[in-house]
């Protein structure tokens, strides 16, 4: 069965193109050549070449006569992000996989943890801490609560940033980015502080791009940003209601992978090269990028209710995707099993399991819940962290896209009738959760961007035609 993963998708040229850069022998090229390349050619007045090319400078003597010349230098761009959970790592990639699909080599894109790199305890262990603190829920719930007030948050954040100065200047200035943009709550005040300190913030560009639907915490919400892009009109709502302008809101969509958004999925196709039964349906289980929330629980209540104990035989399958959590799959791989089920770690294709899949489990991650809309999966969400997911449940509960329960015999038991007698629920479930998919969100996202870099190379460049 053909499944066509969003309208554009029919788009052949733009098809061909992801294909090629997301499946075929094509990879990007690693964080580090990424920085090395930029700073040499950047800083050597070299530039880029598709992009000349593409404007008709088919001749190699024209392209270096171009580049001679000085048209359209590589911008530099830096995305700040950090491994506290999977997801923002995930859109900051699916930001770096659309820069390099819609421009090319006009781009230089970095990604990067200056938290980590460049200063010390406790900023530069947060991903330690922000686990900690999510296994125990309440004390999540209460940083999470008690940091809500701006004057908490700021005089944390600018206490950070004194005492880090040095150590963050240095990290940014390596890059010398054109254009930053944070995918972090946590990534907005610090550099913006040093940015004005340096007298960059005509020059450089920020940008925010939210990851949460919904409950978001005020961290993302900062004056002095060029754009916040909000994934849904509930965060605008917030980012409004926090004195955020108009002219600083855009409303595109949470960035997700371009692999997920334009590639044809043939479901099929898919089964037979992840090896996974044609005939039976499937469901997967999972818990964001380091396996959170009820997962195994959830997994023996499933291969109860899906082996049909009176026929002798399986009426559906499992996949599980446990992430980064080797215990969980260690001790499912020593369970025994009377339906078929397949046990990974973490995968980095994930746009092929959930397409090989019928509905999916899960916490509710922003990431996995955008990823499952974009291929129609009717979601069951089991568990959420207090503070920025809860407003998730509610974002795919009222729109009929899944359902929210923790109890895994619940889970296990609505699954069974998905599966048996109530699959015209979960056909409409699936039309649903496509109604709510936004494809094109990262896209639109990197097109806004390189508007406000054009825009801004405008405004520069009167200046520089006076001083010769
Ligand atoms: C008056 C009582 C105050 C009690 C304060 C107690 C302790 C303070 C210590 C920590 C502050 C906690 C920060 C709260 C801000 C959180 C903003 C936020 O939304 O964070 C979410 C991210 C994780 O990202 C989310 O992951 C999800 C999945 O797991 C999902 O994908 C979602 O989409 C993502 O948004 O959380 C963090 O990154 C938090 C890291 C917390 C690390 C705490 C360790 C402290 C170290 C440095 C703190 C640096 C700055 C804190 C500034 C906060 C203001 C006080
Ligand atoms: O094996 C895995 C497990 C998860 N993910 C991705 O990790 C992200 C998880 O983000 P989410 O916001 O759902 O939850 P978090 O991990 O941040 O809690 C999603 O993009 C998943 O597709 C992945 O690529 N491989």
């Amino acid at each position: 069965m053909m499944k066509v993963a969003s309208p554009r998708a029919q788009d052949d040229s733009i098809t061909q193109k992801v294909f090629r850069r997301v499946y075929s022998n094509f990879s990007f090229s690693t964080v580090e050549d990424d920085y090395n390349h930029s700073r040499l050619r950047s800083r050597s007045g070299d530039y880029g070449k598709a992009s000349l090319r593409k404007r008709g400078f088919e001749e190699k003597e024209q392209v270096m006569e171009m580049e001679q010349m000085g048209a359209e230098r590589i911008k530099t761009v830096l995305i700040l992000m950090s491994d506290t959970g999977g997801g923002h790592r995930a859109s900051a990639e699916a930001i770096r996989d659309a820069f390099n699909i819609e421009f090319g080599d006009d781009y230089r894109i970095i990604i990067k943890d200056v938290w980590k790199e460049y200063t010390g305890w406790p900023l530069n262990d947060m991903e330690r801490q922000y686990k900690f603190m999510v296994k125990h829920v309440g004390l999540w719930s209460v940083a999470f609560h008690g940091t809500s007030p701006k004057w908490i948050h700021r005089s944390y954040l600018s206490a950070l940033a004194a005492y880090y100065a040095k150590e963050i200047e240095a990290g940014l200035m390596e890059y010398k980015p054109d254009i930053i943009i944070s995918v972090h709550p946590l990534m907005q005040h610090i550099p913006l502080w040093v940015m004005k300190r340096q007298g960059l913030q005509k020059k450089v560009i920020f940008v925010t791009v939210i990851t949460d639907l919904n409950t978001c915490h005020r961290t993302w919400f900062h004056h002095g940003v060029s754009r916040c892009y909000c994934p849904s009109k509930e965060v605008a709502k917030r980012a409004l209601v926090d004195g955020l302008g108009d002219s600083q809101i855009r409303v595109f969509g949470l960035p997700v992978r371009p692999s997920f958004a334009r590639t044809i999925i043939c479901k099929d196709d898919l089964r037979k090269e992840l090896e996974i039964d044609s005939n039976l349906p499937a469901v997967l289980l999972m818990g964001g990028g380091e396996g959170m929330g009820p997962v195994q629980k959830t997994a023996q209540a499933l291969g109860d209710s899906l082996y049909d104990s009176k026929e002798r035989k399986p009426i559906g399958q499992l996949i599980v995707i446990c992430g980064r959590n080797k215990t969980l799959a260690s001790a499912l791989a020593s369970h025994e099993w009377k339906i078929p089920i397949k046990i990974r770690g973490f995968e980095k294709q994930m746009e092929k399991w959930m397409g090989a899949c019928d509905c999916i489990i899960t916490k509710a991650g922003p990431g996995t819940i955008a990823e499952a809309l974009i291929c129609g999966l009717p979601i069951i969400l089991n568990d959420y962290i207090p503070g920025q997911e809860k407003g998730n449940v509610p974002y795919v509960v009222d729109n009929g896209a899944g359902i929210f329960t923790r109890s895994p015999k619940e889970t296990a038991k609505t699954v069974a009738d998905w599966f048996s007698n109530k699959k015209n629920e979960l056909e409409k479930m699936s039309e649903n959760a496509l109604k709510l998919a936004q494809p094109e969100g990262v896209f639109d996202i990197v097109k806004d961007i390189n508007h406000l870099s054009q825009q801004q190379q405008q405004r520069i460049q009167p200046f520089n035609d006076h001083s010769y």
